[in-house]
């Protein structure tokens, strides 16, 4: 892997399509959303291609793609999918194969974890308490936790300064552009999982450091840094 000589002290994982598998429960809250607001559903695969820059955007893309919307409806249409997804988020998420015994064992092996997510807050938390997961963090980064998101390596910084770990000491696993793009920023490696969501974009035509098929593999990636 580029750009590490020393051990991993730190790992940051993005969340929705590396960690869990939630798009069932977006997609969920978009089509109660549309429903509500009386405008065509979306598919799976469509709402696949609109996760990974934050919740307004995947309003945004939902309201939009092939069709119309005013700045206004897309403004009014953001609290409507809130309100539906607060009431589903986390019935029909998973965590993927892997992830599980992978976390326990980066902590077995002292490193410090964080989440850096594109989700709010407000789902963020609720999500990996209901999951389980949340205990095996020291720091979570929301999508609205700074006033940016990823791709701005701000978020990497930000959770580096909250473990306490030098950002050149901590490496990225995500899904998605928005992922690897922040970590080179921060000038931190990437590793980027091919079961996630990519925002419809092929995993392997995005600059990084190594592709996990399954989250254990991370590793073996790391045990050699
Ligand atoms: O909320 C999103 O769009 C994606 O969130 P993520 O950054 O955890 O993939
Ligand atoms: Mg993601």
């Amino acid at each position: 892997m580029s750009g590490v000589r020393y051990p991993a002290e730190a790992v940051l994982f993005d969340l929705d399509g590396t960690l869990l598998d939630t798009i069932a429960d977006l997609a969920e809250g978009a089509n109660r959303m549309l429903a509500e607001l009386g405008r065509p559903l979306r598919t799976l695969d469509e709402v696949h291609s609109f996760v990974g820059k934050g919740i307004p955007n995947l309003v945004r893309r939902c309201l939009t793609e092939n069709t119309q919307a005013t700045e206004a409806e897309i403004d009014a249409a953001l609290p409507v999918f809130r309100r539906h997804y607060a009431e589903v988020n986390g019935r029909a998420t998973r965590i993927y194969p892997g992830v599980l015994e992978t976390l326990a064992a980066l902590r077995e092996q002292g490193r410090r974890l964080a989440v850096v997510t594109n989700k709010a807050e407000a789902f963020t938390l609720p999500l990996l308490e209901r999951m389980g997961i949340a205990g095996h963090f020291d720091a979570v980064v929301s999508g609205d936790t700074l006033p940016v998101k990823k791709p701005d390596p701000a978020v990497l910084f930000h959770a580096c300064r909250l473990l306490g770990v030098d950002a050149g000491r901590t490496v990225m696993i995500g899904d998605s552009a928005n992922d690897a793009l922040a970590a080179r920023g921060a000038g931190m490696p990437v590793l980027l999982v091919t079961y996630g969501y990519s925002e419809g974009m092929p995993v392997d035509s995005i600059d990084c450091d190594g592709l996990l098929s399954n989250a254990r593999e991370a590793l073996d990636r790391l045990q050699a840094l």
